[in-house]
């Protein structure tokens, strides 16, 4: 049986970008960016079935690849797996009126916006899972805390960089809690039983409740950050997935190379909460021996652009950088924005590489606004 949910005939979550990493904080760091995945939820009256799935449009970013059907698209495969954790095994179909008690059979409709390119190291994905949970929330009526939220985007998307900035917005620093064996196993299980693509016939159940996450699995803090500092993302007209920007990296690293990359970390942090920001001081603290040397055969142009644009060349340039996995730059600067999109730009045509840029600046954390 469906959940009945009190009318609130129609709301809208907005989930920012994010980059991850900034350098030296691999799977550590995350900045939420002023582009954004934006759904608007509708429940529509219909004279229809009882049990209606729902309609899910989708413009922007990605409407020519993303799956619209509600049991393969990751959002709202992440929002049932929510209800389903919460004992509600299928999308929302009635909808009761508290006037008068009287329920009404409803369509969900989900129309969606997206500003944020998928596969390009701006956290499409991690948006995606946040909206998943946030609709979830909505639809169940769940009443989350946003600890507990991240602790259900955590079960998706394994790495808390991206999907903690877009939720609670900034620039972030977060950490996994070490589990206990019983909740290690409980978070270790594989995507496809958190995630099943297929809904059960009409009229059976899914048989096994999907597994829930342990609590408190995600920790995070908000650093500051200098109003003066935007981000020039310098996004490649290509797409490069998470998962293969991660088969590259290996599995253990020198000492000397994680003694550099700690340093650095430790000094960005502060570093670019200080006003001014200090160019030198930021420009050599956004260097990592983690990822982005291990990245370069993905990304031609990487190196050469992250080596030969700097704040003696770009005058307001602070620090520049691989933008997650990849395979988008961000420069961090307070001015020159335009030099050092086009000079990068210029550096990315000699292998052959086509971009686009904008220039972003630091967005707040996730919304929900009913109406
Ligand atoms: N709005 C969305 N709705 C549904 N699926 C999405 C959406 N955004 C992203 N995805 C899925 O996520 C995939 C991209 O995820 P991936 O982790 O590879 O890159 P990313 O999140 O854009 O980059 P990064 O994690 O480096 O910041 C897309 O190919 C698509 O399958
Ligand atoms: N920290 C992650 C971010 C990408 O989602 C990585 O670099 O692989």
């Amino acid at each position: 049986m469906a959940s009945v949910r009190q009318p609130c005939s129609s709301f809208t979550i907005r989930v920012p970008a994010t980059s991850a990493n900034i350098g030296p904080g691999f799977d550590v760091v995350g900045l939420s960016l002023s582009l954004h995945l934006t759904l608007t939820v509708t429940f529509v009256p219909t004279d229809g079935p009882h049990g209606t799935p729902p309609i899910l449009k989708y413009t922007g970013e990605g409407s020519d690849e993303v799956p619209l059907d509600p049991y393969k698209n990751l959002t709202t495969r992440v929002a049932l797996y929510v209800l389903r954790c919460h004992g509600i095994q299928r999308f929302p179909t009635t909808l009761s009126d508290p006037s008068d008690g009287t329920t009404r059979n409803v369509q969900l409709q989900i129309a969606v916006d997206n500003e944020i390119p998928f596969g390009r190291g701006l956290g499409s994905s991690g948006a995606a899972v946040i909206a998943g949970v946030l609709l979830g929330n909505e639809l169940g009526n769940l009443d989350l805390s946003t600890s507990r939220m991240l602790d259900f985007a955590l079960m998706v998307e394994r790495h808390p960089d991206n999907v903690t900035a877009a939720l609670v917005g900034g620039f972030v620093g977060s950490y996994l809690r070490e589990l206990d064996t019983a909740a290690t196993e409980a978070a270790s299980v594989p995507l496809s039983e958190v995630l099943p693509e297929y809904p059960p016939d009409a009229g059976e159940d899914w048989g096994l409740d999907p597994p829930k996450p342990p609590t408190g699995i995600g920790h995070y803090v908000r650093f500051g950050w200098s109003e003066s500092i935007q981000a020039v993302a310098i996004v490649p007209r290509f797409e490069l997935s998470t998962a293969s920007a991660r088969q590259v990296l290996p599995q253990s690293y020198s000492r000397k190379d994680l003694v550099f990359n700690l340093q650095r970390i430790a000094v960005l942090t502060t570093a670019l909460a200080a006003n001014p920001p200090d160019p030198e001081l930021i420009y050599e603290a956004m260097k990592d021996r983690i990822h982005q040397p291990y990245r370069k055969e993905l990304i031609p142009g990487l190196p050469e652009v992250t080596s030969s644009i700097t704040p003696e060349t770009h005058p307001g340039l602070l620090g520049i950088c691989l933008s997650g996995a990849g395979p988008t730059i961000l420069a961090l600067a307070t001015g020159g924005f335009e030099a050092i999109a086009e000079d990068a730009r210029a550096i990315f045509k000699t292998k052959g590489i086509e971009v686009d840029w904008k220039v972003l600046h630091i967005a707040p954390g996730s919304t929900v606004q009913r109406s």
